[in-house]
């Protein structure tokens, strides 16, 4: 028994899962203490270390999120919405900080975990690397300063096994956008053009997603006018990043009253 913040991971075979668990383990502030997976994973019931072909680590995977979740300080959740709206609730039970990296939550998903987060610490972000955190400020004060002859163009890439479009970077980008025009961002998206679309909205937010190969995550943010184009960039070739911001989340979240946060809070850009 330690006093660190003991870390349950979600979807430990998971792309993030792995990495996060990798994190975890490689950190002094911080222990791990549990790793789900969905019922009946192949996982279940093995040492997490021999379940990644290495030597165990003294944590058995498990599918019980009550039991595992009552030994956490802090859950770090990068699966599916279905399952990242359960564990909010039980997150919240276990008065654990839940850290969220899950993408493609609809506005139904978000008011349940807004729920939650009236009785715990919830940190959510479709990015948690400082690089992209840190554009979201930069593209909120380009749009600012610019006018609609400056047309706004979100264009993202990722890996074929990426299941949800527009990113959840790409829809923190638009909304940046939105607000430094001063606008509501679901008034002006314009995402999925295919076929006779008509002609480009003055002051629309536009959407493009590319799906191939292993491409970690992409993302760029265009504003294009008469004669000139502005083009804001985030490459992440390595998905560290966002296990690092996540756990530095979790760490962040143990001094802060229940509520919902994002990384701008964790980092402390909000005055950029
Ligand atoms: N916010 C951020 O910085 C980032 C967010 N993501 C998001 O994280 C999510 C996961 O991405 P990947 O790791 O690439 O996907 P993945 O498909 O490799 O992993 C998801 C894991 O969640 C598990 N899972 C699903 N339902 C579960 C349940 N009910 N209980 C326990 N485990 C469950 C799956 O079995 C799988 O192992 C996606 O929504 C992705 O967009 C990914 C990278 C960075
Ligand atoms: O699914 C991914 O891989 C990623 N998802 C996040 C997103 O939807 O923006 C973050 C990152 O780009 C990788």
């Amino acid at each position: 028994m330690t006093d660190k913040p003991g870390i349950v991971i979600t979807g430990g075979s998971g792309r993030m899962g792995q990495m996060l668990i990798d994190t975890v383990l490689a950190s002094d502030a911080c222990e791990l203490v549990g790793v789900l997976e969905r019922e009946g994973h192949d996982w279940i019931g093995q040492d997490v270390g021999t379940a990644m072909g290495r030597a165990p680590v003294g944590v058995t995977v498990s599918d019980d999120a009550v039991g595992t979740f009552a030994r956490a300080q802090a859950v770090i959740d990068f699966t599916a919405p279905e399952a990242t709206v359960a564990f909010s609730e039980l997150a919240a039970q276990a008065r654990a900080v839940h850290v969220i990296g899950t993408t493609g939550l609809t506005e139904d998903d978000i008011a349940h975990l807004d729920a939650a987060a009236r009785h715990a610490v919830i940190v959510r972000a479709g990015n948690m690397s400082l690089g992209v955190n840190l554009l979201t400020q930069l593209t909120k004060r380009v749009a600012a300063a610019l006018d609609e002859d400056f047309d706004i163009e979100i264009i993202e890439a990722h890996h074929h096994h990426k299941v949800d479009a527009p990113s959840g970077t790409a829809l923190m980008l638009g909304e940046a956008a939105a607000q430094g025009r001063g606008v509501d961002l679901q008034d002006v998206r314009d995402s999925g053009r295919d076929g006779i679309t008509g002609a480009r909205q003055r002051g629309d937010i536009g959407f493009s997603a590319i799906r191939g190969g292993d491409i970690v995550g992409e993302h760029d943010v265009l504003f294009a006018a008469a004669g000139e184009r502005i083009k804001l960039s985030h490459i992440a070739t390595d998905r560290a990043i966002f296990a690092r911001g996540a756990l530095r989340a979790a760490l962040w979240g143990q001094d802060q009253k229940p509520g919902a946060y994002d990384m701008v809070d964790v980092l402390g850009l909000a005055d950029l």
